[in-house]
């Protein structure tokens, strides 16, 4: 079924002062990074990403249907960081429609559930899907999810730790269930990305302006973003993306 359209938003603040503090917040943004979280079906990917907004765990989380967005703003290293994050749906079926949300992406959450080898076992295939779709230097953290159930555990944390190795990803076990690591596989992201551009290894991920999405109501212009946030350069419609942005909804 389709989830209902979220109208749940990350801020600090009173409701009341909320668009305008975002908007202050997004001025305030040093860069911008478009994050994919990308893998199975039901290894937890809507609710690593609940988690990571809300600070608590979604109930009653349905299949994704196409993609949902989300977006919060943190500190990396003491630059402010706005991270726009799409949950993309891990069903089959909806494999066309996620593939065109790829393009433009900075980092990357591979999600598999240590409890089912099978999600662990198609790590490879979503990996090719980013690498070509999104970009080959994209930076990935492989995040083996439901890390609360270690009872019924059916990949152990060292072999995935060799995977990630030999594939150049960065690896954290979380659990959406109980928040364990969710925040620092953003942050780890996140600031790999930083010190990337920061180091000048990898310019391209400071900004792919060729990119696309094919979400409704993102301009095109905004919505796939490595960007260092410039002053004087800033993008020209962002009161569009402010109508949408710090919450979670539909595309
Ligand atoms: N125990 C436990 N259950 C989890 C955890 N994360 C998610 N779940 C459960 O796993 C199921 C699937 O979670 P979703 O977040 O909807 O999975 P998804 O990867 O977004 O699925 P698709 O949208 O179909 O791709 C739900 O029943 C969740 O309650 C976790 O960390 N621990």
């Amino acid at each position: 079924t389709s989830p209902a359209p979220l109208n749940r938003t990350w801020c600090p603040f009173p409701k009341a002062h909320a668009p305008v503090l975002h908007l202050c917040l997004f001025y305030s943004s040093d860069f911008l990074f478009k994050f994919l979280v990308i893998g199975s079906a039901g290894t937890g990917k809507s609710c690593l990403l609940h988690q990571f907004i809300e600070s608590k765990f979604k109930q009653d989380s349905n299949h994704t249907i196409g993609v949902e967005f989300g977006s919060k703003v943190v500190n990396v290293g003491g630059k402010t960081v706005k991270l726009q994050i799409w949950d993309t749906a891990g069903q089959e079926r909806f494999r066309s429609v996620t593939r065109s949300y790829y393009r433009g992406a900075a980092g990357a959450l591979l999600v598999y559930d240590i409890t089912s080898r099978e999600t662990y076992n198609a790590l490879t295939n979503w990996l090719t899907d980013a690498r070509t779709l999104a970009s080959p230097s994209i930076v990935v953290i492989l995040c083996g999810n439901k890390k609360d159930l270690d009872a019924d555990r059916e990949v152990t944390f060292l072999e995935a730790s060799r995977f990630a190795q030999e594939n150049e990803l960065m690896f954290l076990e979380t659990s959406a269930l109980t928040g364990e690591n969710v925040e620092e596989a953003f942050l780890k992201c996140a600031r790999t990305i930083l010190n990337k551009i920061e180091s000048g290894t990898r310019p391209e991920l400071a900004g792919d302006p060729g990119g696309h999405d094919t979400a409704p109501s993102f301009p095109q212009s905004v919505s796939n973003l490595s960007v260092p946030a410039r002053k004087g350069n800033r993008f020209p419609v962002i009161g569009r993306v402010m109508e949408t942005d710090g919450g979670l909804g539909s595309g």
